[in-house]
């Protein structure tokens, strides 16, 4: 089966915004033979703050990102979101809407991520720091815009490479799915230090949906 097709119902998504550098749309997808469910969380509110945490360990160490993490048997994809922002960032969600569906696969990995995205509107508490977490508050405004001169801006050198494609529909309160496919990371040399590249974009698109889209299975 084509997994990436199985999240394309026909007709009935926006234009793709992007598919992979030129170069690689000879490149196949991925081949997978698991779907793994993951919740990916982002706080934000009304006058354009977005809340990230930088990753202290695991997948994605070294990063900013949403918080989240893999669904648990028993609970439902909203619960895991929930739960996760709890353990990962000290808030309790009370308005989540569900805004995106994303796709990783990984050369040589047989797993495929499905990834669903929820923008936090409103919540209890206040971000701080956890075990895997370290929020931090950022400003989605362009830096000609005053009203926040004191907010980084979104740090998208320091997020997955794929976070850049379809921040523009989060922010823009847009639904959206896709997939990306990665490249095995290259191998360091013998006796190198310092931080292991990551592996690079092989093939990708993005485009924005319909709400029933994201939630088909
Ligand atoms: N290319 C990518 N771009 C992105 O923006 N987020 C990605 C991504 N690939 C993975 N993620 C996110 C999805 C999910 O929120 C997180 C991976 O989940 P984790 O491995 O942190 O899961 P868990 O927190 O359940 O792990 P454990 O704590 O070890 O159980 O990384």
């Amino acid at each position: 089966m084509d997994q990436f097709a199985s999240l394309l119902p026909s007709g009935s998504i926006g234009p793709v915004h992007t598919n992979g550098p030129s170069d690689s749309l000879h490149l196949s997808w991925l081949p997978t033979s698991t779907l793994k469910q993951y919740t990916l969380v982002f706080p934000v509110t009304e006058d354009g703050k977005i809340c990230l945490g930088m990753k202290k360990r695991g997948f994605g160490a070294g990063r900013y990102n949403g918080f989240g993490g893999k669904v648990e048997p028993g609970e439902t994809v909203f619960e895991a979101a929930k739960r996760e922002l709890h353990e990962e960032a000290n808030i309790v969600a009370t308005k989540m809407p569900h805004c995106g569906r994303i796709r990783f696969a990984f050369e040589d990995s047989p797993v495929l991520m499905d990834v669903f995205v929820y923008r936090v509107e409103a919540w209890e508490g206040d971000p701080s720091e956890t075990e895997e977490m370290l929020p931090a508050w950022h400003t989605s405004l362009p830096p000609s815009d005053p009203s926040m001169p004191q907010l980084p801006q979104i740090p998208f050198d320091d997020m997955w490479p794929d976070d850049d494609l379809w921040f523009p529909l989060f922010l823009a309160k847009k639904s959206f799915v896709g997939r990306v496919d990665f490249n095995k990371p290259p191998v360091a040399p013998e006796g190198s230090e310092g931080k292991m590249e990551d592996g690079s974009m092989r093939r990708w698109w993005f485009a924005e949906a319909p709400v029933e889209l994201m939630q088909s299975s």
